[in-house]
């Protein structure tokens, strides 16, 4: 079973703040109002966030707005510089050596070719003006590929797999409904054959069918392809619906982790209780 495997990746007490900190702030102590400093304001985003991802499984991060799940994400795929903490994935140096201390170079190595993305706005992860087969290719060439033919084999292999005809590769991505700009970022995410996928809030803004659609895709492709994945959500039932494990986020800290079955059938902290019953 793949959670006594060696975790894919490893986050160790990650923390990200918005601001330098003061004395207040910076004692053990300090009363945080929500997640910032009530003197110098600086927000604590993510405090001492500690997280393990098993290969072939999907992690899901369930919290209200503000609770620090995308600054989270934007950490792990270096969109944020993190303040402190530390990151090792199985595939990169054996998960000897800190993601987060490499160089700019190694980072984007880390990005293109270990790492894949969704956003939940689609205009942060593509070229609204390019065509769809370059937006997915484009993510090949930062991976090193320089191979047109082998590219454009794979785009088109990627477009079919997400359920986008080939007839429309060469239509940019502002032509496409919510729904297919969405597949069209998890075809680029997937394109350099990442171990790990990330996606924030991807079916946040699209209407129920094909919010429903989306998370099938992201199903199928998970059994398929036995990719790793963290999905973050505020929405419960979408974490029900695809993550194997769930780690509750409340105010940039986790206050509840487990198994996504024994937290929906049995929470513990009262924010989590308040989540379940509203999906009842
Ligand atoms: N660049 C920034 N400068 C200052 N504070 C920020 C910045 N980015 C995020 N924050 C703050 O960090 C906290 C966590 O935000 P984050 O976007 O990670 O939450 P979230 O759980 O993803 O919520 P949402 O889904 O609404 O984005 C919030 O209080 C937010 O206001």
């Amino acid at each position: 079973m793949f959670m006594f495997d060696k975790p894919i990746l490893q986050i160790k007490n990650l923390s990200k703040q918005y601001g330098e900190g003061c004395s207040y702030c910076q004692q053990e102590d300090a009363k945080l109002e929500r997640n910032f400093c009530p003197v110098c304001k600086t927000v604590y985003a993510c405090k001492n966030i500690s997280i393990d991802l098993h290969r072939g499984e999907i992690l899901g991060i369930v919290g209200e707005s503000g609770s620090g799940k995308s600054t989270l994400m934007k950490c792990l795929y270096f969109d944020e510089e993190i303040t402190t903490g530390e990151g090792y994935l199985t595939d990169y140096f054996n998960g000897k050596e800190n993601i987060f201390t490499q160089s700019g170079q190694q980072k984007r190595f880390i990005r293109n070719s270990l790492l894949g993305m969704v956003y939940q706005n689609p205009m942060l992860g593509l070229k609204m003006d390019f065509s769809s087969i370059s937006n997915i290719a484009e993510k090949q060439i930062a991976a090193g590929n320089r191979n047109v033919e082998q590219m454009v084999d794979r785009s088109n292999e990627l477009l079919d797999k997400v359920n986008i005809s080939i007839k429309r590769s060469k239509e940019p991505p502002k032509n496409f409904s919510g729904g297919m700009q969405q597949r069209v970022q998890i075809a680029k995410a997937l394109s350099s054959n990442p171990p790990i996928l990330l996606l924030d809030e991807v079916t946040t803004g699209l209407d129920l069918s094909v919010q429903a659609a989306v998370l099938d895709l992201i199903k199928t492709i998970q059994r398929v392809m036995q990719i790793s994945m963290i999905v973050v959500s505020h929405d419960l039932a979408v974490i029900r619906m695809l993550a194997d494990r769930t780690v509750v986020m409340l105010n940039g800290q986790i206050i509840e982790e487990g198994l996504t079955d024994q937290i929906l059938e049995d929470p513990q902290h009262a924010y989590t209780q308040q989540l379940v019953y509203s999906l009842l």
